[in-house]
């Protein structure tokens, strides 16, 4: 080699090197930005681990209760499950021979016949779950006409007797004409307006009828049996408008009737969208190639071409939810809810290491006396048996007070995703707080013991809806599931505490 060559591949020899070098440098100062200041390649998966996955103070619990269940994790073995993956199994689950729903699930057949006994000790029930004589005064339960004085007019419409009878104790009564009406005025009664609604991520419409009623409505974006993404964080799920519709029928069976109305109902895009939208909105409307009319909207999640918004070819389905009276008439508090998630891709909210949380909470107000922390057992029981983990905040009507009112269950869209999983998690304030309203144990009981299945009952509830069938088969079996997880919940709670009362709470709601 001559000179002049050996310093050619000498210059190169040292650049190769340098680059190496170089690279293996960035690579360890990546590494350890990401893993907290230490270099170990640990510490930096674990920032990246979703949340859900680790949460320390679930992990012991998650292995207890649903390791002895056959379908408690199903969605980890399953690689199936997913975005698309169930089958769409249309119509009833109910076998029309033996009239019974077939489901080979362990907990499903469990017997709870030992948390049946001590209801019948404590004298709440007797041995076929029906109520004993009452003991305790029911409650005080006026209406917002009685607080306001308001008297309806003697042709009110469904809207307004709804508002009117508001009370401090539930939404509606059981059984409640007016809702009935409501319900049927909703889907039925003319559109005369429609604008989108600020506030919030997703694109709902404000929609006024010609009796002056309005409701809130959220269209339909993907057909039932679409899953939510696997790789999708809850805040980052779609909306989904049978969600929001299975919600009040599944509110309503649970006796809670903490949720507005809400019915379903096709609409024509063309004449009861496009012909009232304006401005922003109507800038948002097009044909697309397979000659349907879309629009997407303003907001913040999927208001774009990509995520549009399309009839078929004009025709769309949207959930109706009958708007609350307007709030400087009937003012409403927002409440941060206690175990809100963190809302953050890399970030933990603290009851999720933190397993004594209940604790803090036990001693803040409103959660150191009343109703309150059982309303949040009640409301995580309620997302849990539906899979919605977007409960950030919830509100209470101010007429009734601060405290001693129920919290209004409002907004379940991102409910219904995961028919095969059952996200533990979100029972956390039943889990760290052991503590379970007496009536909606012997309502969850009831289900899990009788004839009448939490799947049948709703099953049969959602047929009354225009856009039948709301839910496919397997989010309504995985509701009789859920509830034999919930019961679980509640048998090792009472078998480590000292004193049944304790768990079961008999607070008269
Ligand atoms: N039926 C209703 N009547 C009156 N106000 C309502 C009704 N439904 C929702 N709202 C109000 O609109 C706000 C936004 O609604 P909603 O939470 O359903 O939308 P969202 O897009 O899902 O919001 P987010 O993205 O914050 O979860 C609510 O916080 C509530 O104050
Ligand atoms: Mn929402």
């Amino acid at each position: 080699m001559k000179l002049k060559e050996r310093v050619v591949v000498g210059i190169l020899s040292t650049l190769v090197f340098l680059t190496v070098v170089l690279v293996l440098n960035i690579e360890v100062v990546q590494v350890s930005q990401n893993g907290g200041g230490s270099p170990s390649s640990l510490g930096f998966l674990e920032n990246l681990v979703a949340p859900d996955a680790r949460s320390g103070a679930m992990v012991a619990f998650r292995k207890r209760v649903l390791q002895k269940s056959l379908n408690g994790s199903r969605e980890a073995s399953d690689p199936k499950s997913g975005a698309g993956a169930q089958p769409p199994v249309l119509g009833s689950p109910i076998d029309p021979v033996t009239n019974e729903i077939a489901s080979v699930d362990p907990v499903v057949a469990e017997d709870f016949g030992d948390l049946v006994n001590l209801l019948v000790v404590k004298g709440a029930v007797d041995r076929k779950l029906r109520p004993v004589k009452f003991t305790k005064k029911k409650k005080p339960n006026p209406t917002v006409s009685e607080v306001l004085g308001f008297k309806a007019r003697k042709n009110a419409t469904s809207f307004e007797r709804f508002h009117l009878g508001i009370s401090r104790m539930e939404m509606y009564k059981e059984p409640d004409s007016i809702v009935d009406k409501l319900l049927h005025d909703m889907t039925t009664d003319e559109i005369v307006h429609m604008e989108q609604k600020d506030g919030g991520t997703q694109l709902k419409l404000m929609i006024d009828y010609a009796s002056g009623g309005q409701a809130m409505m959220k269209p339909m974006r993907f057909p039932r049996d679409r899953e939510t993404l696997p790789d999708h964080f809850y805040f980052t799920d779609f909306e989904r408008h049978n969600a929001e519709i299975a919600a009040f029928h599944l509110d309503r069976a649970l006796g809670f009737r903490r949720t507005p109305p809400v019915v379903g109902r096709l609409l024509n895009i063309t004449t009861e969208i496009y012909a009232f939208a304006k401005g922003e909105l109507l800038k948002t409307f097009f044909v697309s190639p397979a000659g349907n009319l879309c629009f997407h909207g303003k907001c913040s999640y999927y208001c774009d071409t990509s995520h549009a918004i399309c009839g078929h070819p004009d025709m769309l389905e949207g959930s109706f939810a009958v708007f609350l009276p307007p709030k400087n008439v009937v003012p409403r508090k927002p409440w941060r809810h206690p175990w809100r998630r963190s809302y953050h891709k890399r970030k933990k909210a603290q009851w999720e290491w933190d397993d004594s949380y209940c604790e803090v909470v036990k001693e803040t107000p409103p959660y150191d006396m009343g109703r309150r922390l059982l309303d949040l057992v009640d409301m995580a029981i309620f997302d849990f048996l539906m899979g919605n983990m977007d409960r950030h905040h919830y509100e209470t009507f101010l007429v009734f007070g601060t405290n001693d009112t129920f919290p209004i269950h409002l907004d379940n869209g991102r409910a219904f995703g995961k028919a095969n999983h059952d996200e533990v998690s979100i029972l956390a304030p039943l889990v760290q707080c052991c503590q379970v309203r007496q009536s909606t144990l012997i309502t969850l009981l009831r289900f899990h013991q009788g004839e009448n299945k939490l799947s049948k009952v709703m099953w049969k509830s959602l047929n009354e809806d225009p856009l039948k069938p709301i839910l496919l088969e397997p989010h309504l079996l995985a509701l009789d599931r859920r509830i034999g997880i919930i019961l679980r919940t509640v048998r090792e709670c009472v078998q480590e505490a000292s004193r049944t009362e304790l768990v079961i709470v008999d607070d008269g709601v």
